[in-house]
């Protein structure tokens, strides 16, 4: 008699499934002692370069700016871009009961691989689960203290560290990140898949680089091409929480590590959807 075919899933965790020697196995990975975090917020794109740390840092902003106390645990560890945003020049520390995040201008804490490298521009060449290691070391090992929201920037894609997070951390729900162009119904579908698989909710979508406003005759440019975030978000029946404009002195807020200094209000109907949650 034919052997039965066990699921080779790690995902897969379906009541229903009979053959899965992994089902119902519980990856989650407990916080440090010292962090009390009440919602954990994952910022994911399909693809890289479309803004996803720059809308992770004006969700920081904007929510600590309404009085949250809230931090960035920046997994991603080949691309970290959060310590440059926000200027952040000293380097992670350790006490004897777990590492120091380090705190922004405005006392905002964050963990990335850049603030434990010896030089920002060192690569780090590591095997896909060292890095997933060093994600769930960022939240076990981390003393984030009391915290309203953590903020997660995830590296770009349904790879081997977002799939850690969803499985390792708390994750109370997802915000997407993308650009207008072709491809962002199929990259949003990837993203949303895979929140569903993972049982995260959806917060939104948010639309980055939407378009260009003229300062010279005021007029809006569809710089990347007409936008489908709206068929995109009914499709999916989400909702669309904000469009960014292609913005020059965000660019170079960010790139300057000015971000805290952002005033904008295009942030303000996500912060509305997190503090509904
Ligand atoms: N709306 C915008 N207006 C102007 N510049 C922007 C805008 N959004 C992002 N940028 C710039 O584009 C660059 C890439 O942005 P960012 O690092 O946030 O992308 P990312 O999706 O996190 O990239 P990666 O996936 O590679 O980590 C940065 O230099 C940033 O300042």
């Amino acid at each position: 008699m034919a052997e039965e075919r066990k699921c080779s899933s790690t995902t897969c965790g379906k009541e229903s499934c009979k053959g899965c020697d992994k089902a119902k196995v519980d990856f989650s990975v407990k916080p440090h002692k010292m962090s009390h975090v009440k919602k954990v917020i994952g910022v994911v794109s399909g693809k890289g370069g479309v803004g996803k740390s720059l809308v992770t840092s004006l969700l920081t902003v904007t929510m600590s700016k309404k009085g949250y106390k809230c931090g960035i645990l920046d997994a991603d560890i080949t691309g970290p871009s959060i310590p440059k945003a926000f200027g952040i020049k000293d380097k992670a520390m350790a006490s004897a009961q777990g590492m120091l995040p380090v705190c922004s201008s405005s006392g905002i804490p964050i963990m990335s691989i850049n603030l434990i490298l010896e030089n920002d521009t060192d690569p780090v060449v590591w095997r896909g689960p060292v890095i997933a290691n060093t994600v769930k070391q960022f939240w076990s090992d981390v003393i984030w203290g009391d915290l309203d929201y953590l903020f997660i920037d995830m590296p770009p894609g349904t790879g081997d560290v977002p799939l850690t997070v969803f499985q390792s951390l708390p994750v109370d729900g997802i915000i997407v990140v993308t650009s207008p162009q072709e491809l962002v119904s199929m990259i949003v579908e990837k993203a949303v898949k895979m929140a569903e698989l993972m049982k995260v909710p959806v917060l939104g979508l948010v639309e980055n680089m939407s378009y260009f406003k003229c300062p010279d005759n005021g007029k809006s440019y569809q710089i990347f091409g007409e936008s489908h975030i709206d068929e995109v978000a009914d499709y999916h029946n989400l909702k669309v929480l904000a469009r960014i404009p292609i913005d020059p002195s965000l660019a170079e807020a960010c790139d300057k590590g000015f971000i805290e200094e952002f005033e904008g209000s295009c942030m303000d109907e996500a912060a509305g959807v997190l503090e509904e949650m």
